[in-house]
């Protein structure tokens, strides 16, 4: 069996990667190190099999002895520790949750329902570095991966609604804890059926105006009731990094270059954080490149794997199937709110939702592994 090195696997995403794994039976296949940054010598978890002990996540000469690493540790981590390991000779398979090698020449962002030729090919050129896509991209290209697959997309716009969970554990925490803070300065006003709304508006206003630093800690800004229309780096042109990704990841993922090339389709829109917990969403406006009926667009959605679910572009479906709360905990990737736009009969709108824990990040990831281990 493999040895496989798991560095990560406690943090929010390697905890979703491992619960995936032991669903799938995968721990049967390999034989799994455990490293850490913070407990070397600590006991590692139930999974392991002869390997009993955490070994320290920088010790190339351990980390070597891996013929896959699997790394959910983060950007800094994978900045710091990968160019060693790799100056040191280690041949193995990187798969990487951290965006840091993404764009790299020698890196293939993975995806294997939607690009499962582009890593077939790089795995029989050699590649060994094998990345996860950013969670908007993979979400939005598990729901719409057909349109894509039939050349349907001569652009797109894509509007996202994000989960605090992108952010981290911390995130989500900071979220809940203004949602208490706001819930517990209108409870009276709220248990007394005669206050007036407006008086529990001000006081909802001032208690977000009024939050301390440590409940902003992370976000900066209130987000209970609240929005944040900005997520990731200022590219300085307008544009935030998370916005740059959907054009580049996604044309990257498609084998079709980096986003700016000749073949490359146009991919923009706003990315915006919204107080859902690890679902995220967005609303798309495709232009197609022909017109093509509702109910084959339907089928060809429907058709591209098996996670993607179509649902009736109805008020009640909507409101039941199409939301974070649906989703959440689930690969299901629902797409909705399909008709054919005002502006014409090629452009079409759409709405989905993606747990990016799951297809977001882990996912990708465990079906990458697997790959590599039955190739
Ligand atoms: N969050 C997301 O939505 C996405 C994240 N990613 C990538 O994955 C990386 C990891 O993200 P995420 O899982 O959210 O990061 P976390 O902060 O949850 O975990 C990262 C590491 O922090 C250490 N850690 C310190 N304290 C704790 C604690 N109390 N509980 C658990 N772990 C702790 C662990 O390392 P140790 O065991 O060594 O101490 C852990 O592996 C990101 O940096 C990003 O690159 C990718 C896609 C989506
Ligand atoms: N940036 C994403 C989460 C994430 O980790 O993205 P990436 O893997 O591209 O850095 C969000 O905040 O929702």
């Amino acid at each position: 069996m493999k040895l496989v090195g798991l560095v990560g696997w406690r943090g929010m995403v390697g905890s979703v990667l491992m619960q995936r794994m032991q669903d799938e039976g995968d721990f049967d296949h390999i034989e799994p190190v455990f490293f850490t940054t913070s407990n070397a010598g600590g006991a590692a978890p139930k999974m392991a099999k002869n390997e009993t002990v955490l070994r320290s996540a920088h010790d190339i000469a351990e980390l070597s002895k891996c013929e896959i690493i699997i790394s959910c540790q983060g950007g800094d981590y994978t900045s710091e520790v990968f160019p060693k390991l790799r100056a040191s000779g280690w041949n193995g398979y990187w798969i990487d949750a951290a965006s840091t090698l993404r764009m790299n020449d020698d890196a293939v962002i993975v995806l294997d329902p939607v690009n499962k030729d582009v890593i077939k090919n790089a795995l029989s050129r050699g590649v060994k570095n094998y990345v996860g896509g950013n969670c908007t991209v993979s979400c939005m290209l598990m729901g719409l991966g057909g349109l894509f697959e039939q050349g349907l997309v001569e652009w797109m716009t894509s509007m996202t609604y994000q989960a605090a969970s992108g952010g981290g554990a911390q995130h989500m925490r900071e979220l809940l804890t203004q949602f208490g803070t706001i819930n517990g300065a209108v409870k009276p006003l709220l248990d007394d059926p005669a206050s007036a709304i407006l008086e529990i508006d001000r006081t909802v206003l001032a208690t977000q105006h009024g939050l301390s630093a440590d409940e902003t800690k992370q976000f900066g800004v209130p987000l209970a009731g609240n929005l944040i229309p900005w997520i990731d780096k200022d590219l300085g042109n307008g544009q935030s990094k998370e916005e740059w990704k959907a054009g580049a990841e996604t044309n990257k993922i498609l084998g079709r270059g980096e986003g700016f090339g000749t073949s490359a389709i146009p991919v923009d829109g706003l990315c915006v954080r919204i107080g859902a917990m690890r679902c995220h969403s967005q609303a798309l406006t495709i232009k197609m490149t022909k017109e093509v009926p509702l109910d084959e667009i339907n089928d060809i959605i429907a058709s591209h794997n098996q996670w993607v679910k179509v649902v009736p572009n109805t008020r009640e479906a909507s409101m039941r199937d199409l939301s974070p709360a649906a989703v959440t905990g689930s690969l299901t990737i629902p797409v909705g709110r399909l008709r054919k736009m005002s502006m014409g009969p090629d452009y079409l709108s759409a709405f989905t939702v993606g747990d990016q824990l799951l297809w977001g990040a882990a996912e990708p990831l465990r079906r990458m592994l697997r790959i590599v281990l039955d190739k």
